[in-house]
């Protein structure tokens, strides 16, 4: 049987408008004549969104769950933007940040903190690791404080060089009773409406990460304070290494502009064969330069604290070791500026000179081999057309007035400098310039410099670093053979020793070669002393024939090649005084 079909007519519920949620009796007291909410509405359109999800969450009879639901999410949609909105103001009302970019030194010593104090020791649930070495140049000091630390995190599974780091993102802690937001960003993760974390813009534009560190007030002291202890906690974790920095090449460097950075083990002073006096006088005047009396002492006189030493020589000499040793000693950072890779220009100099620590040793090296020759009148010679903002240092490279004493690297094929001589002087010394740091300048070939760059007071003292002398090969043999073959081999005493150093030492012809050549030969021999002995006649040969070694006029003047230069000279009478010469050895 059919039914006859009646259509049933959908049941119509009453809806509420939206409207009629606000409605109150016309004699009520809340009552809003409704074009007056219309109008609200319809100025602030969100409003209007607003109001209408909310009539969609309303409970309805039938179903209406997934209505509900996106309703909810649409709600959510809509607030978040006045939700942060909201925070944002918050933010800047109640809150002080520093933002640094992750280039910068004191960064380090941020991310060192955080790894240690606060990812190592809390519940922490992400970490970032990266291998030591590439991914992040500071690796040493970083491992060495998650071994000071212990691992934490299972890390004890892994190899010894993974670090541990706070990752991309933010994260509270508290010092004491005071809270800091920590931020992490990396320069993909730019947000244009985020004041939680600034995005660090270099200066040619590029997003750099960048570290944002935010507290509870109105003063930075708090945050002052804060990267004190973390540069307080690097120094007390960096007890026996000097921290190396190297000067960023520019934006065109995978690492950027600014200062990278890596811990080495110290070298100690007694490892640099040099003359004693000069190598005491040296020391002595750089600690004196640091202390309190020599720093009222540049107040009291008004002249700018600063201290520059100039060391010249063949390459191969020790001006760098010297000059890291002395950071070592110092108990300060070192950094780096190899003006001969041609990518620095005169304003990222000077960027990198107003980066740096009131304390600390600044070494440019073979600052001959730069380009950066004495400033000439302009050039009638054309630059290439590669270089069009070619500097007067640089127009003699180029051109005809291109010395002849110029290095090949320096000439380099179509590379140019991009720093001049009135950018390095206003950068070492100019008004803006950092003042508390030691500058070390080192050059194969000082004739060459510009008196401008070498007169007093920016430059203090000039030390010729020479070829190797016979005390001073003997110094070399007994460190780098000696010690080994005294600890490895029961048969070998310390008479032989210095009897086998003696004989090495006489068949080194004085003031010919480096103390970098005889180190690279010795290093060869594996601690054996015989055959070192054996080889070394061999070896003098073919390096003579090589390098055509005959003397040369800077060794015969050199220090070391002078008859009461003797670097050992008072230390090794006896066996204690080798043990105590060899104690702090070996670091390289
Ligand atoms: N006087 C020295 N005493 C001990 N080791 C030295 C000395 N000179 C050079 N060496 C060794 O030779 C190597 C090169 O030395 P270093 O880089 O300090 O020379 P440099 O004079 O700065 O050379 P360049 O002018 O090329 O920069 C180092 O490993 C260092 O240990």
């Amino acid at each position: 049987m059919v039914l006859p079909h009646t259509p049933q007519k959908a049941q119509q519920l009453p809806r509420t408008e939206p409207d009629q949620l606000w409605s109150e009796p016309i004699d009520s007291p809340d009552y809003i004549p409704r074009h007056m909410k219309r109008s609200a509405a319809s100025q602030f359109p969100i409003l209007e969104v607003i109001q209408r999800l909310l009539y969609r969450l309303k409970p309805m009879p039938s179903g209406g769950n997934l209505e509900n639901l996106l309703a909810l999410i649409g709600l959510y949609q809509a607030i978040h933007p006045l939700y942060r909105l909201l925070q944002d103001l918050c933010i800047r009302a109640f809150t002080v940040q520093v933002t640094i970019p992750e280039s910068d030194p004191i960064a380090k010593e941020v991310l060192a903190w955080m790894g240690s104090e606060v990812i190592l020791t809390s519940r922490t649930r992400s970490a970032m690791l990266v291998t030591g070495g590439m991914q992040d140049a500071n690796d040493n000091f970083h491992r060495h404080m998650m071994m000071a630390r212990g691992p934490r995190i299972g890390i004890d599974k892994v190899d010894s060089e993974v670090l541990c780091l706070p990752p991309i993102g933010t994260r509270l802690f508290w010092i004491g009773f005071r809270p800091f937001i920590f931020s992490r960003r990396g320069g993909s993760s730019y947000r244009n409406n985020s004041v939680i974390a600034g995005n660090f813009v270099d200066d040619s534009g590029h997003l750099q990460n960048s570290l944002t560190i935010m507290t509870l007030g109105w003063s930075l002291k708090p945050l002052q304070d804060f990267t004190t202890l973390c540069h307080k906690f690097k120094i007390k974790n960096l007890t026996g290494t000097t921290t190396v920095y190297f000067a960023g090449g520019g934006s065109g460097d995978p690492y950027g502009e600014g200062w990278q950075s890596v811990s080495k083990a110290i070298r100690k002073l007694d490892t640099i064969d040099m003359d004693e006096d000069t190598k005491f006088d040296l020391i002595r005047d750089a600690e004196y330069y640091y202390s309190e009396q020599s720093r009222s002492f540049f107040a009291d006189c008004g002249i700018p604290y600063r201290r520059g030493y100039l060391f010249h020589g063949p390459p191969g000499t020790g001006k760098s070791s010297f000059s890291a040793a002395l950071a070592g000693h110092l108990g300060c950072d070192i950094y780096h500026i190899n003006l001969a890779t041609g990518s620095i220009s005169d304003g990222g100099l000077h960027r990198l000179f107003l980066g740096l620590p009131r304390k600390c040793i600044v070494v440019i090296e073979d600052i001959d081999s730069a380009g950066i020759g004495r400033e000439q009148a302009p050039s009638t010679t054309e630059a290439p057309p590669t270089a069009p903002t070619l500097s007067i240092g640089i127009e003699g490279m180029y051109g005809a007035g291109m010395p002849m004493h110029m290095p090949r690297q320096a000439s380099g094929q179509g590379r140019r400098n991009m720093v001049t001589l009135s950018g390095l002087l206003n950068a070492i010394d100019g008004n803006a310039s950092q003042e508390g740091r030691l500058l070390i300048m080192t050059s194969n070939n000082p004739d060459a410099l510009d008196s401008a760059l070498i007169r007093p007071g920016r430059i203090d003292k000039k030390v010729y670093f020479g070829n190797i002398s016979t005390s001073a090969g003997k110094s070399i043999f007994k460190r780098l053979i000696g010690r080994s073959a005294l600890a490895h081999d029961a048969a070998f005493t310390m008479a032989q020793i210095e009897q086998y150093a003696s004989e090495f030492a006489d068949k080194v012809p004085a003031n010919n070669f480096t103390p970098a050549q005889v180190q690279n030969f010795l290093q060869g021999c594996r601690g054996d002393p015989h055959q070192a002995l054996r080889e070394i006649d061999a070896w003098v040969e073919e390096n003579r024939s090589a390098t055509g070694a005959s003397g040369t006029s800077e060794t015969s003047t050199s220090f070391m090649s002078h008859p009461a230069f003797d670097p050992i000279h008072g230390l090794l009478d006896n066996d204690s005084d080798l043990d105590s010469l060899m104690e702090g050895e070996g670091m390289a």
